[in-house]
């Protein structure tokens, strides 16, 4: 054993060397569940998408000093934790992110699993170029059951939300709670009056203005599938991105016409000052002939 990668409720993960490989081993607390994780691992190495997960690699019991110790052993993943890679490579990649989440969300909700515990603690960015991983299937949960794990902060049952069975929604309502947390940079409390401080948030967050409308669909509960919300959060981002490049243009617009306008105001004054120029000369010429004619008339 190397070093401790990790602990939560339901383990302590450490990173382990075998036959010159280097990989993570779970190990649980008790046997159910770990098993339970063990299965919904199984059941996804058939089926990996463009989100990384934990592949397993063997399963196995420990006997410690103090008892059987169930563990099993995973690959490990490397990355950065989801909100520092926002904070250091810069909030445009969100939108990219939560796009590759609701992807993998809608694999996961088709294969009927909802994820249940998700966090931003569950998720990390890997790779170039970068992608969403999770960790901590054992949260996961069949759909229609009881969500086995939650989080407080993310779970919609403590929002008086709604309830903690596992469907669709459920996780589709932690995501905002996570894109919340990421652009706000600090998680969001309850308080007194749940809903008026979720809108609040979304009212008063001038980086989630785009996105309003998808996260208060996906909190009140709208949304019937992840796909949905994706298509949504897609547009969302498109307009954004338009309205961005307008912004963009009148400053551009503005100065590119200014520039053009400029050379035509001075001709129009040039032109203005010859006329005057041209007509006090003239006139001035003409009081002239006059004065003359009058001194011949008076000759
Ligand atoms: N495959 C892995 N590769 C690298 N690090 C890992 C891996 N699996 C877990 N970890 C690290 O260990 C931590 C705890 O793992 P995990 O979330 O699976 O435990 P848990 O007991 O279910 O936690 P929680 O209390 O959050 O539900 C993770 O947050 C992560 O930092």
């Amino acid at each position: 054993m190397h070093k401790e990668l990790g602990r939560g409720a339901n383990g302590i993960v450490y990173l382990v060397e075998h036959r010159g490989q280097t990989l993570a081993l779970k190990v649980g607390q008790d046997l159910f569940s770990l098993t339970s994780e063990v299965n919904v691992l199984k059941h996804f190495q058939k089926a990996q998408g463009r989100v990384l997960g934990p592949s397993l690699y063997d399963v196995d019991d420990w006997h410690s000093p103090d008892g059987v110790r169930p563990f099993y052993v995973m690959n490990v993943i490397k990355g950065v934790p989801l909100i520092r890679f926002v904070k250091e490579r810069g909030e445009d990649w969100l939108p990219v992110l939560v796009l590759q989440l609701l992807g993998f969300l809608e694999q996961l909700h088709q294969e009927g699993w909802v994820f249940g515990d998700l966090k931003p603690e569950h998720l990390l960015v890997t790779g170039k170029p970068p992608r969403l991983a999770w960790f901590d299937a054992g949260g996961v949960t069949r759909m229609g059951w009881a969500i086995k794990e939650y989080t407080e902060l993310y779970d919609r049952g403590c929002w008086g939300m709604g309830d903690r069975k596992a469907e669709s929604s459920y996780d589709l309502f932690s995501v905002a709670l996570i894109v919340m947390h990421i652009v706000r940079g600090k998680p969001l409390t309850a308080g007194n009056d749940p809903a008026r401080t979720l809108k609040q948030a979304l009212e008063e967050t001038q980086g989630l203005f785009p996105y309003r409308h998808v996260l208060w669909r996906a909190l009140s509960g709208r949304y019937r599938s992840a796909q949905k919300m994706r298509e949504d959060w897609l547009l969302a981002w498109q307009a954004r991105q338009e309205t961005g490049q307008k912004k963009g243009r009148p400053a551009g617009g503005a100065i590119s016409a200014q520039r053009h306008q400029a050379p035509r105001k001075k001709r129009s004054l040039l032109w203005k000052l010859g006329k005057v120029i041209s007509f006090l000369f003239i006139s001035s010429f003409l009081i002239f002939l006059f004065a003359l004619y009058l001194f011949y008339q008076a000759l």
